[in-house]
């Protein structure tokens, strides 16, 4: 039951934050967004969800104030749960309820009824902590205030202020808090550039280093990313970084540059460009969860060979894989004992037709699940070892706690044995990459770290490792209608269920092109129908993505005329 002197605080603090007339708030994949200057009182009731939230799972919780790759003037604000992850799906129907209650009277009332049925206590004696980031954006500082108000009504609740932050250093900061390691902003730094550096000594000497070129130039979205990035070059060694777009400059976030931008437009950002023609070069989002790279193709116009999320995952998938191979090698009958690991990659249909068909041709699992990274976060920890990436960037590496277990036996045991093996080495390297890469969400900074490893291990450049495997064209397109909603799909999205009949014609379509593959699917944060089409070739695929996108017309203008 919630106290007396409780429900008069919730009561009171939610009047101060009026919710704007005419406006619908929804928790999709992102949190909440929307313009910066109306989203007061979604912050404020994030705030208390938070706080709830802390209370029911007696551990820190994060709270992050960002839009991502959105326009500079809009803003957002997302839940870390205690395990750095995005806030559990179970709670988002209620972070909804909570963001649209009408007035304070009603918000009382949900909150009062869902603290029954999750059995949150509210009489005055729990415990609550939220930790607090927010991204550059102007809207941030006074917002983060306001998710404070928010906290701070809930009786118990304490908000921890920890500044600007990536999204990824504050999942990893409530991560790490919870688990108990260390968890400053500092200790972030320190341990990507610890593990970053074992990786580094651990290079093979014979590899061939003439075909890697040693600098790295980095746009930063001129947001978080780009200053963070400066932060962590001071504590690096052995790689040259240069950034631009780090917003000092007078740049504006997003405009013009960023890896949403980069992946989306297939162009090199703004400061990029034939001066650096052949050059390695990478771009972070808003807030750098995520992180493509590229190279500029042309002297004379700002095209790219785009290196997207679905490459990087490939060159991740190498390097793990014969990092495994090697660590079960049987290089010694009597000492050998394998440690046998499932290794899993899960992907979006998003991904490029040629990447999951190399990846398969590597022998390696590849499955499928609806977009959004709570659900490739989700399956990928059924592994031993995840690796999950969508196209557009956002991924990781998870290690499931029992491999990590087993793996840090494996290497004391070798480091015994077998001390300075090739077999050894690997079982190290695999360690340290558990250490770089941000178990909690994808995290441009240090995908970006590990990339420059595993480049610099396999002794490739840009373009070798952009021949992996080659890019089918492909094709994506906004379509809107007057009810995104209308189309219902199945199978991680590949399938219309709804409108009947529409998917019939789809693949009738689909079929008339050469390894042609097209789904639609409802935006989880536009309002808008997606049409991804694919085809071999740039033709076949844009004709592919307009006929479709025909049929979306078509059906949804049928089915909305007859509701
Ligand atoms: C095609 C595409 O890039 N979709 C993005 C986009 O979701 P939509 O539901 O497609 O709007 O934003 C999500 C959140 O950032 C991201 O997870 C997803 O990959
Ligand atoms: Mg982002």
């Amino acid at each position: 039951m919630a106290s007396e002197k409780q429900r008069s605080l919730l009561l009171e603090s939610t009047s101060r934050f009026p919710i704007p007339p005419g406006v619908r708030f929804s928790y999709g994949t992102a949190g909440f967004r929307s313009d910066g200057l109306i989203l007061g009182s979604t912050v404020f009731r994030a705030g208390v969800l938070a706080a709830l939230r802390s209370i029911k799972t007696g551990h820190a919780i994060g709270l992050m104030i960002t839009a991502s790759h959105n326009p500079i003037f809009d803003n957002g604000v997302k839940i870390a749960d205690p395990d750095g992850g995005m806030l559990t799906q179970k709670w988002e129907p209620f972070a909804d309820a909570l963001a649209n209650a009408p007035d304070p009277q009603h918000l009382l009332d949900l909150v009062v009824q869902f603290a029954e049925e999750e059995n949150i206590p509210l009489c005055g004696t729990q415990s609550a902590e939220v930790l607090l980031g927010r991204d550059t954006r102007p809207t941030g500082e006074s917002l983060l205030e306001t998710a404070k108000q928010g906290i701070n009504a809930i009786i118990g609740a304490v908000a921890v202020d920890m500044g600007i932050l990536t999204t990824p250093q504050l999942h990893w900061i409530v991560r790490s808090r919870n688990k108990g390691t260390k968890a400053s902003e500092f200790d972030y730094y320190a341990q990507l550039s610890k593990s970053f550096r074992c990786l580094i000594d651990l290079i093979p000497e014979n590899i061939v280093k003439s075909e890697v070129d040693p600098k790295v130039l980095v746009d930063g979205a001129n947001g978080v990313g780009g200053e963070k990035l400066e932060e962590l070059k001071k504590m690096l060694k052995g790689l040259d970084i240069e950034v631009r777009n780090s917003g000092k400059k007078g740049g504006v976030l997003n405009d013009g540059v960023g890896a949403d931008y980069v992946q989306k437009e297939k162009v090199a950002p703004s400061s990029f460009g034939s001066i650096d023609m052949g050059l390695r070069c990478a771009s972070l989002d808003g807030d750098a969860d995520r992180l493509v790279y590229f190279h500029v193709l042309s002297a004379s116009d700002n095209s790219i060979d785009l290196i997207d999320g679905d490459k990087i995952l490939s060159l991740f998938a190498v390097f793990i894989k014969e990092q495994l191979s090697i660590l079960n090698r049987n290089e010694n009958d009597d000492v050998f004992n394998s440690l046998p690991a499932r290794l899993g990659i899960v992907q979006t249909a998003y991904a490029n037709g040629a990447s999951t068909d190399y990846l398969k041709q590597m022998g390696l699992e590849v499955v499928f699940t609806p977009t959004g990274v709570k659900y490739l976060h989700k399956k990928a920890a059924e592994y031993d070892i995840g690796i999950y990436f969508e196209a557009n960037g956002h991924g990781t590496i998870i290690f499931s706690e029992e491999f990590l277990s087993l793996l840090h036996a494996r290497s004391d045991e070798l480091s015994v044995s077998m001390a300075g093996s090739e077999r050894h080495k690997a079982a190290v390297r695999l360690l340290a990459v558990s250490q770089l890469i941000n178990q909690a969400v994808g995290d441009a900074l240090s995908g970006l770290l590990l990339v420059e490893a595993v480049l610099s291990y396999m002794g490739w450049s840009i373009v070798r490792w952009s021949q992996l495997y080659a890019d089918l064209p492909s094709r994506q397109l906004k379509v809107k209608v007057a009810d995104r909603n209308a189309v219902v799909t199945a199978n991680a999205e590949t399938e219309v269920v709804q409108p009947v009949g529409l998917q019939k014609l789809i693949d009738t379509e689909t079929a008339k092109y050469p390894r042609g593959r097209c789904f639609i699917r409802p935006s989880g944060t536009e309002d808008i129908v997606r049409v991804y089409a694919e085809a071999s070739t740039q033709e076949a695929a844009d004709r592919l993505a307009n006929s479709v996108m025909q049929l979306v017309y078509q059906f949804l203008d049928f089915t909305n005329s007859h509701v």
